[in-house]
């Protein structure tokens, strides 16, 4: 079986799984042809030693990739996938990143194939990411092995048994860094607001959130267990927490943003 791999879209998604792959030496550079319409992504790609063509219609008739790669956004599927349907009913498997896009949407293209849907997110881009995947019946052992070999270089992988779940793993761990990250905005904020310099405010936001999301990964103690070792009983966390857990408010917050999200991964499936 041939290892040759077609990457559609060498976005912020794409070009993150790309270079994981590619730096981890689980594919090499001539491997992979990616289709990407703007030059200067292409020319990014190409200083890696992939290939990279404007459009699909420049792709090889000889081409028989084991893997097609979708990174494209889920409002585009429609519009591209036609362009890939001389691959599909072949030994072609399809893995598309998009949030939303069923596999029944792409197989509407593409004919019965084997598909793969995996959310992944942008810590991917330096191994750091979380993955969540769901194959269909049709995508062999043999590739989904493959497969795997190629996600856990961009970091934690998780295989979930119904498709829907990947719209709630869209929601907590895909979009998840966009509200890590506007924590890290309101922290650095905050600290602007007691009297710190951007610098020095964006460090300390940073860096804290930094070691606290290390220390929960390495601590055997829960999060709420840290959580009561930062507490000192009439302190300077428990004035804090007292805002941000009265009745619940941030856990209630935090439900409604996931909520909306998963809502809308939904929605762009239909
Ligand atoms: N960015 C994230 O955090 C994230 C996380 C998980 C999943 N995703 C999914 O990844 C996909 C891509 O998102 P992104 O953030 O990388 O977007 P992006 O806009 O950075 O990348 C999309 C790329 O597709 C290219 N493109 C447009 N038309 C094309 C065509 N006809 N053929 C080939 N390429 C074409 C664009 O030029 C662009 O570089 C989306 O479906 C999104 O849902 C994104
Ligand atoms: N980024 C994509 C979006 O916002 C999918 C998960 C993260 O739609």
């Amino acid at each position: 079986m041939s290892n040759e791999i077609i990457l559609v879209g060498a976005g912020h998604m794409g070009y993150a799984m790309l270079e994981g792959w590619l730096g981890a030496e689980i594919l090499k550079p001539e491997q992979v042809v990616v289709v990407e319409p703007a030059e200067a992504l292409r020319d990014r790609v190409e200083e890696h030693g992939c290939a990279a063509v404007s459009s699909a219609a420049d792709l090889g008739d000889d081409l028989k990739p084991q893997i097609i790669v979708l990174a494209i956004k889920p409002q585009m599927m429609n519009d591209i996938l036609p362009d890939y349907k001389r691959f599909g009913a072949a030994e072609t498997t399809f893995l598309s990143v998009a949030a939303g896009t069923s596999i029944a949407t792409i197989e509407g293209h593409t004919g019965p194939s084997p598909v793969i849907r995996v959310m992944p997110n942008t810590p991917s881009a330096i191994g750091e990411g979380m993955l969540g995947v769901f194959a269909n019946e049709r995508v062999s052992d043999e590739t989904m092995q493959f497969v795997d070999q190629l996600l856990v270089t961009s970091g934690d992988v998780v295989h979930v048994e119904r498709e829907e779940q990947i719209d709630a793993i869209t929601a907590i761990s895909g979009s998840g860094p966009g509200y890590v990250f506007h924590f890290i905005e309101a922290l650095t904020e905050a600290a602007k607001a007691v009297g710190f310099e951007e610098d020095t405010a964006l460090l300390l936001a940073k860096q804290t959130i930094y070691g606290s999301a290390c220390l929960a990964m390495e601590s055997e103690n829960s999060p709420t267990e840290l959580r009561k070792q930062v507490t000192s009983p009439n302190g300077t966390t428990a004035a804090a927490l007292a805002v941000l857990m009265e009745g619940d408010a941030m856990t209630k917050l935090v439900t409604r943003a996931v909520t909306a999200a998963r809502d809308r991964a939904v929605e762009l499936g239909k």
